[in-house]
């Protein structure tokens, strides 16, 4: 599946245009994740769609769900820009960063320097960088460029080899794990607690996808995670603002 968003991505970079520079204020994602009052920050996802799950929400308007997410009181809000396989926009990030004052990350596929360049032009506070979309050298590269253009990096990886092949590299200040495996779709969060361990203890570590209660979040924080990235499980929920607090506090509101 990666192989095929990634060989859709390259198309759409060979016809990518810079969009002017959005006026918006910054906000830091790192901070703003250390600072959670809960077991873990997080990270809430406005995603619309999915590879693995179609339509995930039918009546989506991403700033609404923007502003219910920063009304909630979440650390972090997670834009999906990748319209081909996700029903996002660059535009909903920059939308939505005119309405919420927490930090927005990108989360897309970034694999060339002229994104990093659009992720700072559209607003973006931090963008996502894969593991397994990039060779280490590269990740790095990108890496370097965002922080030098005022962007902070969720480093993503969803196996053992590939954190081993960066941490050779470099050691990332934010890594994320993903429970998603790529090519069956399937979740499990013992992905966190198996790739947790090879984590540097300086590193703030994010566990990401097939989250779906508090105990869940309990569980991840048990690993080691100190923040969480959540789509699917609260896009699905009428009520967004009480869905956050359900998850994050676990009672019932
Ligand atoms: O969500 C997918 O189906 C998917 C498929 C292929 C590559 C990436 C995919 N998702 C991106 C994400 O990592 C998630 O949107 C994010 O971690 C939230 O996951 P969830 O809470 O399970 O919606």
């Amino acid at each position: 599946m990666l192989e095929t968003i990634l060989a859709i991505k390259k198309q759409e970079i060979e016809r990518l245009y810079l969009p002017e520079e959005a006026n918006v204020a910054k906000h830091s994602f790192y901070q703003s994740l250390k600072q959670s009052p809960y077991a873990a920050g997080l990270i809430a996802e406005v995603k619309k769609a999915s590879p693995s799950k179609g339509i995930i929400r039918e009546d989506f308007n991403h700033v609404m769900v923007g502003k219910q997410y920063s009304d909630a009181g979440v650390q972090a809000i997670s834009v999906l820009t990748d319209q081909h396989f996700f029903q996002g926009h660059r535009d909903f990030l920059t939308d939505i960063k005119k309405f919420v004052d927490v930090p927005v990350m990108r989360k897309d596929f970034i694999i060339d320097p002229v994104q990093v360049a659009e992720s700072q032009l559209i607003g973006a506070d931090a963008i996502l960088l894969i593991g397994e979309a990039l060779e280490a050298s590269k990740l790095h590269e990108l890496y370097l460029q965002a922080y030098e253009a005022g962007l902070e990096v969720l480093v993503e990886v969803h196996s053992e080899e590939t954190l081993e092949g960066i941490l050779k590299e470099f050691t990332p200040k934010i890594i994320g794990i993903n429970n998603r495996n790529l090519h069956t779709f399937e979740t499990t969060l013992e992905q966190t607690k198996q790739i947790a361990k090879l984590v540097p203890s300086d590193c703030l570590l994010v566990s990401e996808s097939g989250i779906f209660t508090h105990e869940d979040i309990e569980q991840v924080a048990g690993y080691g995670a100190e923040a969480v990235l959540v789509g699917e499980s609260l896009m699905r929920q009428a009520n967004i603002k009480q869905a956050v607090e359900q998850l994050m506090k676990g009672v019932n509101v």
